[in-house]
């Protein structure tokens, strides 16, 4: 096997990879671990003629992947790789049944979060950041704070060392190849030096070079360090097929074939299934699975008895006959690395003590800062469509705070301004959420945090954002309207306005939560325009009485009436009239008193939205959760 590495590395000429497989020295060392699994079942529920059907996609398989091997799970679209990978990580438990073994203790859940990880065929990883911040975040993240500030340094340099990632260490991920972006999204994960890998299509995207570079390096993260590896493959060149340990061939959800890649035509040929001359063994096993050979031949090798003697009872390589007499293939290719001990193996480990909520939230925090840095553009974009829309408002409506015959006009004012800082608040989150959520998803499950601190982090960046962009649009329409400068009626203003912009981008987050990105840039619109319209296009005396209870639970009405009422109550004076005839608000209290704002309380209704605001975030809180952990 080592000659195998070796050779592997002398192919590859880009400097990126010339340290790979190198034993990563600062790693404690994890456990080896074999998984196995029988009589596996996967059934989704799928809809005909508008009825409910089950559908099994996994039926009743069973294998092994061994640790110091590299398996390809191979099969054409839609045979169950991904489904297998996602069963077997425990990405999808609910409809799965079967045993899944680890070293022949059934799997269980928190060991297996512990030892694993699963690396999806997107490179959902977070562009802003450089490699090297990253990695970093991850070990901060991921690593006991026990382990101190430099050996997680040192642990991330020998993994870029190791990945062929150190050059690009200052690079920010975004600017990063294929190849390079799912080197990093398996080093993120690497950090915890998991016992077992699974990659769903890890070199979708890559050109041949990069391909077989890649597998290369996994070929040696297996037989350097004892780790078991899986990643879903579809149809790789000769070369690359050789350089897996083994095959674990589907097809329809059932397996055909498990073995190493030199045995796949003696296997089949054994079966009268023969590979034409000079064809590439990968493209034979994937035609055989797809039913070119016949449908009956097919239908002849979906015997799990025959696969699982495969491994369970051979040191090397040997294959059951029909008679349940083991049939010695040619076994000269057999590496001694190979060999499985049958030895059962302890693989428990101490789960991880992953570091406490406040060390969680420093270092998200820490990492959204860098972030939003790097993305000056949008943060400035943000900032000057504030400030434009203040220079717009302010010149429509200059002059209209402080004079008797344009209190509606003012009043409309209000309305725009509110509505508004609703609809930035709520459109900041609503489209980039779903893409965060991605990222999101893939590091909760790989164990980098628990939802509390990352809901925290990311409030602790938005809202001095928002309260930024309140200011700076808030600051020069004040004046230029002209407002009573009063510090405590400011106060209100401002606090109001900040309070109601962070309550709807709550709501933004729980509409991008809870529904997909078309029908939530749609509801969330439509329902704050629905509460804006309590208070200012409806009086509450003519509200209809079913619909009064959307005049209370609107907190763009609540937020609206007490900006109103603190510019016009609280013993306002009489206000300077333009009009020479007639001022009919001269007095701002008959204003309040006609519009039925004067009964109200701006204290119960600053509490309420804040009370909106908590509530919709432990809505949307509980709904991610649900999601995260629905499996
Ligand atoms: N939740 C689901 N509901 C309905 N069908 C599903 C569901 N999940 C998977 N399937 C079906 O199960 C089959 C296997 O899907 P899977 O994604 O595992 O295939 P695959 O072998 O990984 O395919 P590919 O190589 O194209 O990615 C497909 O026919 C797919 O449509």
């Amino acid at each position: 096997m080592a000659n195998n590495a070796k050779d592997c590395r002398t192919e590859n000429n880009n400097e990126d990879l010339q340290t790979t497989g190198r034993e990563l020295q600062s790693f404690p060392k994890k456990p080896e671990v074999n998984l196995s699994f029988k009589s596996l079942t996967y059934t989704v529920n799928t809809y005909e003629k508008l009825k409910k059907v089950k559908k099994e996609i996994l039926h009743g398989i069973g294998g092994s992947f061994r640790s110091g091997q590299l398996t390809a799970v191979m099969g054409p679209s839609g045979c169950g790789k991904s489904t297998l990978l996602n069963v077997l990580a425990g990405y999808s438990i609910s409809g799965s049944s079967g045993q899944v073994y680890l070293n022949d203790s059934l799997r269980d859940e928190k060991q297996m979060a512990n030892i694993s990880c699963y690396i999806q065929q997107d490179d959902y990883v977070r562009d802003l950041l450089t490699v090297r911040e990253s990695m970093t975040v991850a070990a901060h993240l991921k690593l006991p704070t026990t382990v101190s500030a430099i050996s997680k340094a040192t642990q991330v340099e020998d993994l870029l060392d190791a990945m062929g990632l150190s050059i690009h260490g200052g690079t920010v991920t975004k600017r990063l190849s294929g190849g390079q972006k799912k080197r990093l999204s398996i080093a993120l994960e690497l950090i915890t030096n998991p016992s077992i890998l699974f990659l769903d299509e890890p070199t979708t995207g890559l050109d041949s070079q990069s391909c077989s570079q890649f597998v290369s390096l996994m070929a040696d993260l297996a037989h350097n360090q004892n780790r078991t590896i899986a990643c879903t493959l579809h149809q790789p060149s000769a070369l690359l097929f050789g350089k897996f340990d083994q095959v674990y061939a589907l097809s329809s959800g059932r397996c055909i074939y498990q073995g190493p890649p030199s045995s796949v035509i003696p296997y089949f040929a054994e079966r009268l299934v023969v590979c034409p001359p000079y064809h590439n063994p990968a493209d034979f096993l994937i035609e055989v699975a797809i039913g070119e050979y016949g449908a009956d031949t097919l239908i002849g090798l979906f015997d799990t008895t025959k696969i699982t003697n495969i491994y369970d009872r051979n040191k090397c390589h040997t294959i059951s006959g029909e008679d349940h007499e083991a049939i010695e293939l040619e076994m000269h290719e057999c590496k001694e690395d190979n060999n499985i001990n049958d030895e059962q193996l302890p693989y428990k480990t101490e789960l991880l003590n992953k570091p406490p909520f406040y060390v969680q939230i420093y270092h998200l925090y820490l990492r959204n800062v860098t972030m939003y840095k790097r993305n000056k553009n949008n943060l400035l974009l943000r900032i000057a469509v504030h400030f434009t829309v203040a220079l717009l408002m302010s010149f429509m409506y200059r002059g209209v705070g402080n004079d008797a015959a344009r209190v509606l006009t003012n009043m409309k004012f209000v309305y725009g301004t509110n509505l508004f800082l609703v609809y930035t608040g709520l459109m900041a989150v609503i489209v980039s959420f779903p893409l965060e959520y991605m990222v999101l998803k893939r590091e909760h499950f790989n164990g980098w945090y628990t939802l509390f601190p990352y809901f925290v982090s990311v409030l602790l960046v938005e809202i001095p954002l928002q309260m930024v962009c309140c200011l700076v649009y808030i600051l020069p329409t004040y004046a230029i309207t002209d407002q009573p400068l009063e510090l405590v009626r400011f106060g209100y203003f401002t606090v109001f306005l900040a309070v109601t912009s962070l309550t709807s981008q709550s709501v933004g987050f729980l509409c991008s939560s809870t529904m997909p990105l078309k029908m939530s840039v749609f509801v969330g619109p439509v329902f704050l325009v629905l509460l804006s319209v309590f208070g200012f296009a409806i009086r509450f005396l003519d509200i209809p009485s079913m619909y009064v209870w959307l005049h209370h639970f609107s907190f763009v009405r609540a937020s609206f009436q007490s900006i109103l009422y603190s510019l016009y109550g609280l013993d306002r004076g009489v206000l300077p009239c333009s009009d020479e005839m007639y001022c009919h608000y001269k007095n701002p209290v008959k204003f309040l008193t006609e519009m039925d704002f004067a009964r109200g309380n701006i204290y119960s209704e600053f509490f309420y939205i804040c009370f909106f605001f908590v509530c919709t975030y432990v809505l949307t809180t509980t709904v991610i959760w649900y999601r995260l952990n629905k499996r």
